[in-house]
């Protein structure tokens, strides 16, 4: 059984069809790429995953469970965790107390309301702190955790987003443009974290990404929007050759053209 189904998703806009009639599967543990020129409908499909709108038709289920009509909070604690394209991180505050609030929807005492007066909170915030500072670690943030985030470089703010997707222990993780705004040596970083969230975490990771080269390196399976429409559904390898691809990005092969 895949780990996301989506079926027949239709998203309309005052007039404008943002999605028409889009579906695929993510299978477990597999990194799976949405891509797409500009417009294509990419950001919108996000939207639906996480909540944030409603499809007009269609189905999206998380391991057979129903996600269309819930919102982003309950989406979340089925396991959906996600990163922005603009970071949406609280820049003065350290990198710790970012990843800390990732952690809030699992917290049973709510060690941030309750102000840590009782002990099971002051037991349970020590208990988040410990697996906080272990994601820390796996991301490479170990020693940046005091560190306000508006003083990291760019790329290192990018990880800490990352982070804190993950300390919502996730099944699913989207990544809205993951390495966009980054340098060379950043974006290679950014490509080998993602293969260690799959290979060392089992989670499994949806993108969205406007860099073929990192896509066809990444990606076990992609799934192309064009005005909308799901216009091609395979593996990197094919998902090149397909002529409805190439024509969609304007003639160029998609893996000459940073898209
Ligand atoms: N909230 C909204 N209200 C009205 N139209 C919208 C809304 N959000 C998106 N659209 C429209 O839906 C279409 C798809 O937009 P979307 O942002 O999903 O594309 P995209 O593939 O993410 O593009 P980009 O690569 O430029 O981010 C566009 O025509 C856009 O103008």
């Amino acid at each position: 059984m895949p780990l996301l189904d989506v079926r027949d998703v239709t998203v309309r806009f005052a007039g404008l069809t943002a999605l028409d009639g889009v579906g695929f599967a993510v299978a477990p543990g597999t990194v799976h790429a949405v891509i797409g020129p500009n417009g294509a409908g990419k950001s919108t499909f996000f939207n639906v995953l996480s909540g944030v709108y409603k499809a007009t038709s269609g189905s999206v289920r998380l391991d057979g469970a129903e996600l269309t009509a819930l919102p982003p909070h309950r989406v979340a604690a089925l396991g959906v965790a996600r990163t922005f394209q603009n970071i949406a991180l609280s820049r003065h505050l350290p990198v710790v107390d970012n990843l800390m609030l990732g952690r809030h929807r699992l917290t049973r005492a709510g060690f941030v309301s309750s102000g840590l007066r009782l002990p099971h909170a002051r037991r349970e915030w020590a208990r988040h702190l410990d697996r906080v500072t272990e994601i820390a670690g796996f991301v490479g943030l170990g020693d940046r955790l005091g560190t306000p985030v508006g003083l990291l470089p760019y790329g290192v703010q990018k990880r800490v987003e990352l982070a804190r997707a993950l300390c919502m222990e996730p099944r699913l993780l989207l990544l809205d443009e993951p390495v966009a705004g980054m340098n060379g040596g950043e974006r290679l970083d950014m490509a080998e974290l993602i293969v260690a969230v799959r290979e060392s975490l089992g989670i499994s990771v949806l993108l969205v990404e406007h860099d073929m080269g990192m896509v066809m390196r990444l990606a076990d399976r992609v799934t192309v929007l064009d005005f909308g429409r799901r216009i091609a559904d395979g593996t990197p390898e094919e998902v090149q050759r397909d002529p409805h691809v190439v024509r969609a990005y304007l003639g160029t092969s998609p893996d000459q053209e940073d898209m």
